[in-house]
């Protein structure tokens, strides 16, 4: 059960020409496009899309119209910042690219046409989609819907403070909506739209451009794990001590943060990208890498979006900022970090929320709280979300195994059991978090049953350890970490 590997990343480990088959083909797309636009071409001073498509790439463009998104802020955070589309081909153009005038006159004006229909060029991709029959869940799917679909997720939103709220049924509910919808209705119960003026197009664009970007085929980093935190972060900000303090903005950012804060995740981790020399893994210099592209991703969807066009830029950056250290607060490998400081609030007894900066600090907590809190559910919620993690982990080995790197820790189904898995997770992440958390809510119900749901959950996953490790030694083993949830009726 050795070998706990949370932070054991690997320093500088060798390139490996098949590592980009770990990304779906979005994500290859915008690592060529990236590659390609790098500083390094700038002589040329335009890389144009019909280079790109020679590279054999074009049908991938029809396939990733939220790679563009991506693009985009991937290039305005390294200082390229002009786009014009024209007729088929498309120009990646450095912020202060200098050309012959004739080249700069057509840019220019290309780009003032072209620039502000950006929107129109997603359409065509969408349209693309469509015609291919690609087309994603979108809000505007809801109406296939039966009723009675639609009347019992109505029914489970109207409970959508307690904790045993089924995720999963409310996604297949919502037809595979649950962020988009739980979103909306959490805004709405929390008068967020009206208080910010949101407008309603804007926010269900933006929603719904998030929701996209999550990777469905990932088992556990997709919006389902996304609608997951929301809710629990929702349930947080309820507690007596921290809903007497939050300001609309603080519920504003919290719900937001939560939402959008493994957007476009690969389904592989970060020494992965590290040790595959990922392009993300260098933009941000080995540093909360995921995070940031999650965070960054966020920013440019909500400029895409326009959701917060209407508000002074002062106040919109502030909320940029605040969403981005929000997110970046999820890096589990900084969990020690803020686990002492918290710590420390509690002992000294020194967390005063009137401050804005205590306030950020506990919405931080509350998010990482969220984000790890799926052995606090019931059971049968819990072992789903423990099976889809450790397929995801699965995945990551098998892809390492057959690209002969080393395996990461957690990560090899033949050797780090589902149970084994869990109870590292949850003796050395989760417990020692809610254990103060629970201290900073006391006397509240709800941490008291996340407690209990935990306790619950990891002495049904040490007998299924048992089971497992009785198992191993029989001629007849059954396949390493299969099947937890079929374990679990065995020893009920
Ligand atoms: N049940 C679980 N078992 C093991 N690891 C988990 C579990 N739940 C969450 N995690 C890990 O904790 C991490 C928290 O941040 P992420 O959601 O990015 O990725 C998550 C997983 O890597
Ligand atoms: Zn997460």
């Amino acid at each position: 059960m050795g070998g706990w590997g949370w932070g054991g990343y690997i320093a500088s480990p060798p390139l490996h020409p098949g590592y980009l088959s770990a990304f779906s083909d979005r994500c290859f797309l915008v690592s060529v496009l990236v590659t390609l636009a790098r500083p390094a071409t700038e002589g040329r001073g335009a890389v144009w899309l019909g280079e790109i498509l020679a590279h054999g790439v074009y049908h991938l463009f029809a396939q990733c119209e939220p790679g563009f998104r991506r693009l985009i802020t991937l290039l305005s955070a390294e200082h390229w910042s002009c786009w014009c589309v024209a007729g088929r081909e498309t120009r990646l153009l450095p912020a202060d690219w200098s050309a012959s005038s004739s080249q700069q006159g057509e840019v220019e004006s290309g780009t003032r046409r072209k620039l502000n229909r950006l929107l129109s060029f997603q359409r065509f991709f969408h349209a693309s989609r469509l015609l291919r029959g690609l087309a994603s869940h979108s809000p505007g799917s809801l109406h296939i819907l039966d009723n009675d679909y639609l009347g019992q997720a109505a029914h489970m939103l109207s409970k959508v403070e307690t904790w045993n709220f089924d995720i999963f049924l409310f996604d297949r509910l919502t037809n595979g909506n649950s962020l988009v919808t739980l979103m909306c209705h959490l805004f709405n119960v929390c008068d967020l739209i009206h208080h910010f003026q949101l407008d309603m197009v804007k926010l269900h664009r933006f929603l719904g451009m998030v929701q996209d970007d999550y990777h469905s085929n990932n088992p556990y980093h997709n919006a389902v794990h996304a609608a997951d935190v929301t809710q629990a972060m929702y349930c947080y900000m309820k507690e007596p001590r921290l809903a007497e303090q939050l300001t609309p903005l603080d519920g504003f950012l919290g719900l937001m943060a939560a939402a959008a804060h493994d957007v476009d995740h690969p389904g592989v981790n970060q020494p992965f990208l590290m040790k595959t020399r990922h392009h993300l893994a260098s933009l941000y210099q080995n540093t909360s890498v995921l995070e940031s592209h999650h965070w960054r991703s966020t920013v440019g969807m909500l400029r895409e979006s326009g959701l917060l066009s209407h508000l002074p830029a002062n106040i919109s950056q502030d909320i940029e900022q605040q969403l981005g250290s929000l997110i970046l607060a999820t890096d589990i490998s900084r969990q020690n970090e803020f686990l002492v400081t918290f710590r420390e609030h509690l002992d000294n007894q020194d967390l005063d929320l009137q401050l804005a900066s205590h306030r950020h600090f506990m919405l931080q907590i509350a998010l990482k709280c969220a984000d790890v809190c799926n052995p606090c559910r019931d059971w049968e919620l819990s072992r789903q979300w423990s099976e889809r993690v450790c397929e995801e982990f699965y995945r990551q080995g098998d892809l390492e195994r057959k690209l002969n790197m080393e395996i990461s820790p957690l990560c090899d189904k033949l050797t780090d059991s589902v149970p084994a898995v869990q109870i590292g997770f949850i003796s050395y992440i989760v417990q020692p978090l809610f254990q103060e958390w629970q201290r900073f809510t006391e006397p509240s119900l709800l941490s008291q049953m996340m407690m209990s749901n935990l306790h619950k959950n990891k002495d049904r996953w040490s007998r299924l350890w048992c089971v497992h490790a009785a198992s191993e030694t029989q001629p007849h083993s059954e396949e390493p970490g299969g099947g937890g949830g079929g374990d679990g009726e065995d020893i009920s």
